[in-house]
């Protein structure tokens, strides 16, 4: 398993230019960090978990870090959330979808029959319950910080008997395939972003997502749908909306939004406008290109001239010029 100090990949050798993704070597992660051209060629560095991977952005260790942030069927990766809700100024500088399916490995001379314990990653766990409730329904299960670190475990610890991994495992580890596509959903994706400190907001590309996280005002009738509101008044649509425990008592959450827009749109500006008047806790996390780039359409009067013209006409009646 890597440690800080001891990188997989490629030697981080200045800080500066250095990606931080959750290894090691042969991770969804890091498949999803081969995407970035801006990557290819520096040194990567492999880490065990969300926290580690945002401290090595915080800290200026790297320049920016891969993370899983959704799953087509497990939902949110909470702890992706709730880091990005406590580490203040980081932002998404980009998404990355990775088609997601497993195998079920073992040592060699392992069969079905022998395995009691399983280990896998939490996520990777949760997308294999169908065939483990029917080939295995009363397994045990352990939980690995990474599905290539669950495999790898197989050598070391003696307690799992078989791993949850990305089929390219075996070109990492002599391991034995026992069943192939074990997936609840063959088409599963996982969702990732690029995080960085701080950054100026690149230019809209015309698709684009914003992402946002947003607590309540109170504890009141229709505080949600008023939030709710803000977006559709201006025509922004959601892409993503979760709620998260913000954890200092029983029902209090915070909600993670995707929006469908840049913060340079007029339609998305205006929404946050009205989001900070409402919300006593508001997270600009980015606005950065959408992985799939289908440009967002926006009909006329959610346009950028129709706010630009409605700003023009207010002006001028403050300026006494007839309407
Ligand atoms: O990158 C990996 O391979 C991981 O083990 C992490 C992770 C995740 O955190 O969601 C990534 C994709 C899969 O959906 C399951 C696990």
């Amino acid at each position: 398993m890597p440690t800080r100090d001891q990188p997989t990949s490629r030697p981080a050798t200045a800080a500066s230019d250095t990606y931080s993704f959750l290894g090691p070597a042969g991770t969804f992660t890091e498949a999803a960090l081969a995407q970035v051209p801006e990557a290819a060629g520096k040194p990567w560095r492999s880490v065990n978990n969300v926290g580690e991977a945002l401290d090595d952005v915080v800290s200026g260790r790297s320049v920016a870090a891969m993370i899983a942030i959704e799953n087509s069927v497990e939902g949110g990766v909470s702890a992706t959330q709730d880091a990005l809700a406590n580490v203040p100024n980081l932002r998404i500088i980009g998404e990355y979808l990775v088609p997601v399916n497993f195998v079920f490995v073992a040592r060699r001379g392992t069969t079905l029959a022998d395995v009691k314990v399983v280990n896998a990653h939490p996520v990777a766990y949760a997308q294999c319950h169908l065939w483990l409730d029917a080939v295995l329904p009363s397994h045990g299960h352990i939980p690995a910080t990474s599905n290539v670190t669950a495999a790898a475990s197989l050598f070391e610890s003696g307690l799992a008997d078989a791993a949850i991994a990305p089929p390219n495992i075996t070109k990492h580890h002599d391991l034995v395939v026992l069943a192939e596509d074990i997936g609840d959903n063959p088409s599963a994706v996982t969702r990732f972003v690029l995080v960085s400190r701080t950054v100026p907001t690149p230019a809209a590309t015309g698709a684009d997502k914003t992402s946002l996280i947003a607590e309540l005002p109170d504890d009141r009738a229709g505080a949600l749908l008023e939030m709710l509101e803000q977006f559709a008044t201006r025509g922004v649509n959601m892409s993503l909306l979760e709620s998260r425990p913000i954890g200092d008592a029983l029902g209090r959450y915070r909600f993670v939004i995707d929006l469908d827009g840049h913060i340079l749109d007029e339609r998305v500006a205006d929404a946050l406008l009205g989001l900070k008047r409402f919300s006593p806790n508001v997270t600009f996390l980015g606005s950065y290109p959408r992985a799939d780039r289908i440009r967002v359409e926006v009909t006329g009067r959610y346009g950028d001239d129709a706010f630009v013209d409605a700003r023009d006409w207010l002006r001028g009646l403050i300026a006494g010029e007839s309407d």
